[in-house]
C-alpha cells in the first residue's frame, strides 16, 4: 500500500530529524467529547505516530469543554516550542465554533491546514501546509499520471477540509476542475467527461458505472458506515466499485485515501517540524513549493 511506503519515508526522515535537533518532531491531538468514530480516527494517528518515531501529546477533553478552555488549551501548545503539530479533531460539539477554534491554532502548527493562512497560500498555490486527504488524493493520482495538464478533473463535493482544497490542488497542476455539489443538476454527465473524478460526497453508491467514461481515475473519499444484507455493519466509499471495471484505476474503501490521510498527517507534522527548527514557516515570509510525490 502506497501509505506504507509513505510512512517508511517520514520514519528515516524523523531519524534524521532526532539525530540534527536532539528531539522527535511532536504531533498534539486535541479530542473534544466521545464521538466514537473519532476515538477511532484519533488512536489510529497516535499509533502511526508511534511507529514513526513521532512524539504525540492527547488531549482528551470532555464534551461539555467551553470553547473558551478550548482556546486555552491551544494558546498553551501553540507557544511550547517542543510542539511541532496541532489537530483539532472534527467534528466538535454543537456548542464551539470549529472557525474560531481552527483561527486559533498557529498556522506553522497547522497540520492540517484548515486555518485561513493555509488556504490562502492553498489557494495561491505557494502554501506551507495542505490538508491532509487532498495531499493524499494528488499522492495517488501522482503515482498512476504522469502529466495532469490539460485533464479534466470533476470534484464532487465542496466541503472545506475535502472538496475545495482537492480542486485547488489539481488546478494547481493545470487539470480543467468543475467542483460539483448537492445541487449540481446533470450530475452524471458532468462526470461522464471526466478524467479524474474525485468523489466526497458521503452518499454511498452515488457513483455509478454508467457515470465514468472507460479509462478515468476514480478517487474515492466517502467512508459512510452501512449495515450489509446479512446485518453486518462495513464501511464502503461513494463509488460501486463493482461497475467500475472500465476504469483505469479506483481507490478502494477501507485501504485508499483514509490511510494516506493519516500518512500525510504524519509527513506534515516533520514538515512543520523542519520549516520551524529552520525557522521558516507557512505564515512567515517565504512561500513553499508544493511537495511531490517520490
Ligand atoms: N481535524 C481533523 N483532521 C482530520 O484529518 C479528520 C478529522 N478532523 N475528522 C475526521 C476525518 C476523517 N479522517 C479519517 C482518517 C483516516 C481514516 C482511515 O484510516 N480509514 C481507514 C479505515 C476505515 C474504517 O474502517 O473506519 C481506511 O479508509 O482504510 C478515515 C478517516 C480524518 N479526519
Amino acid at each position: 500500500m502506497m501509505a506504507d511506503g509513505i510512512l517508511d519515508t517520514v520514519r528515516r526522515d524523523v531519524a534524521a530529524f532526532r539525530a540534527r535537533c536532539g528531539i522527535a518532531p511532536a504531533l498534539a491531538v486535541i479530542l473534544v467529547g466521545d464521538d466514537p468514530a473519532s476515538h477511532v480516527y484519533v488512536s489510529r494517528k497516535l499509533k502511526a505516530s508511534k511507529r514513526v518515531g513521532i512524539a504525540s501529546i492527547e488531549r482528551h477533553l470532555p464534551s461539555e469543554t467551553t470553547q473558551d478552555a478550548l482556546l486555552a488549551e491551544i494558546d498553551a501548545l501553540n507557544i511550547d516550542p517542543s510542539v511541532h503539530g496541532i489537530l483539532v479533531q472534527l467534528p466538535l460539539p454543537r456548542h464551539i465554533d470549529a472557525a474560531v477554534v481552527l483561527d486559533r491554532i498557529c498556522p506553522s502548527k497547522d497540520v492540517d491546514g484548515f486555518h485561513p493562512v493555509n488556504v490562502g497560500r492553498l489557494s495561491t498555490g505557494t502554501q506551507g501546509l495542505i490538508p491532509c486527504t487532498p495531499l493524499g488524493c494528488l499522492l495517488l493520482l501522482e503515482s498512476v499520471v504522469q502529466d495532469f495538464c490539460g485533464l479534466k478533473a470533476v470534484v464532487i463535493g465542496k466541503s472545506n477540509i475535502v472538496g475545495k482544497p482537492v480542486a485547488l490542488l489539481l488546478l494547481e497542476r493545470e487539470c480543467t476542475v468543475t467542483v460539483t455539489h448537492i445541487n449540481t443538476r446533470d450530475l452524471p454527465s458532468i462526470v461522464s467527461i471526466a478524467d479524474i473524478v474525485i468523489v466526497a460526497a458521503g452518499s454511498p453508491g452515488l457513483v455509478r458505472g454508467g457515470w465514468v467514461k472507460p479509462g478515468a481515475i476514480v478517487i474515492d473519499i466517502g467512508i459512510n458506515k452501512v449495515v450489509d444484507k446479512d446485518g453486518r455493519s462495513m464501511i464502503v466509499g461513494d463509488a460501486v466499485t463493482s461497475e467500475l471495471e472500465h476504469a483505469a484505476a479506483v481507490t478502494p474503501v477501507p485501504g485508499g485515501v483514509g490511510p494516506m490521510t493519516i500518512a500525510c498527517l504524519l509527513s506534515n507534522t516533520l514538515r512543520a517540524a523542519n520549516m520551524m527548527t529552520a525557522g521558516r514557516s507557512p505564515d512567515a515570509q517565504g512561500a513553499q513549493p508544493i511537495p511531490r510525490a517520490g
